[in-house]
């Protein structure tokens, strides 16, 4: 089985990309999901403790958990420390899994890539990217965050020219779906897979 890594800042078009490679077969680990999952039940009695201000009817509200953290980064340090951990255990369970079912490609994911140290892991890392005014000017449009807290996100993530020039593939999504879709295309036959 191959195992490739997908990565990109904040609104870059990372899930877009993610979506294409699974129309074409791969089987996708998304970190995001993951998290929102973990947040309908299982990790809410650990967030209860720290944040209780975020919890309603037993689950975690990510709109008032957004208010809690971003911009705070000891407080997103502590739900770092809490929701870190179970991700990495559901992602590494999700591999094995698909190894054990003999999947050709299983493609992880995960705005933190080069942060956690994943990229290390992967058989290959593909970057989704978009120039900063079409990045800032997505995630306006998509509403829940201001440009504080956009910029307060961006803010502990690696630079997207960094994540570019550690990258073996890049994804551009500022020129549509259909060009994107020939790209990944493209990347898939590199790859042999
Ligand atoms: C801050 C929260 C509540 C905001 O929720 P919201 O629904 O608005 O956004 P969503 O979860 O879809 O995340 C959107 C994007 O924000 C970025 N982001 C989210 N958390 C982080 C973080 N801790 N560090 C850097 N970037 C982050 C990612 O690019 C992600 O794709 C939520 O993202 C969260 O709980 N984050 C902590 C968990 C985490 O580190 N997730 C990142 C991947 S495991
Ligand atoms: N190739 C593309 N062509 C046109 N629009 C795109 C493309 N890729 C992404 N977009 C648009 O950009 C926006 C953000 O895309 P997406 O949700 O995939 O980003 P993301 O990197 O997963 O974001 P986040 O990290 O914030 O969750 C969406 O409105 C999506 O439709």
């Amino acid at each position: 089985m191959r195992t490739l890594g997908l990565t990109g800042s904040i609104g870059m078009g990372k899930s877009t990309t993610a979506a294409m490679l699974a129309g074409r077969g791969a089987a996708v680990f998304d970190a995001d999901a993951c998290v929102h999952r973990l947040y309908e039940g299982e990790i809410v009695p650990a967030l209860a403790e720290v944040f209780p201000q975020a919890v309603r009817d037993g689950r975690v509200d990510r709109a008032l958990l957004r208010l809690a953290v971003v911009g705070k980064p000891n407080e997103i340090a502590q739900l770092e420390k809490i929701v870190h951990p179970a991700v990495r255990r559901k992602k590494w369970d999700f591999v094995a899994a698909q190894a054990r079912a003999g999947t050709p490609v299983c493609v992880l994911d995960i705005p933190l890539l080069f942060e956690t140290g994943d990229h290390a892991r992967v058989d290959a890392v593909i970057v989704a990217t978009a120039p900063p005014d079409v990045q800032k000017a997505r995630i306006l449009a998509r509403g829940g965050m201001d440009a504080a807290q956009a910029e307060a996100i961006l803010a502990r993530q690696t630079p997207d020219g960094e994540k570019r020039r550690r990258a073996h593939f890049i994804v551009e999504t500022q020129h549509g779906l259909a060009h994107a879709e020939r790209r990944v295309a493209g990347i898939l036959r590199a790859l042999a897979v």
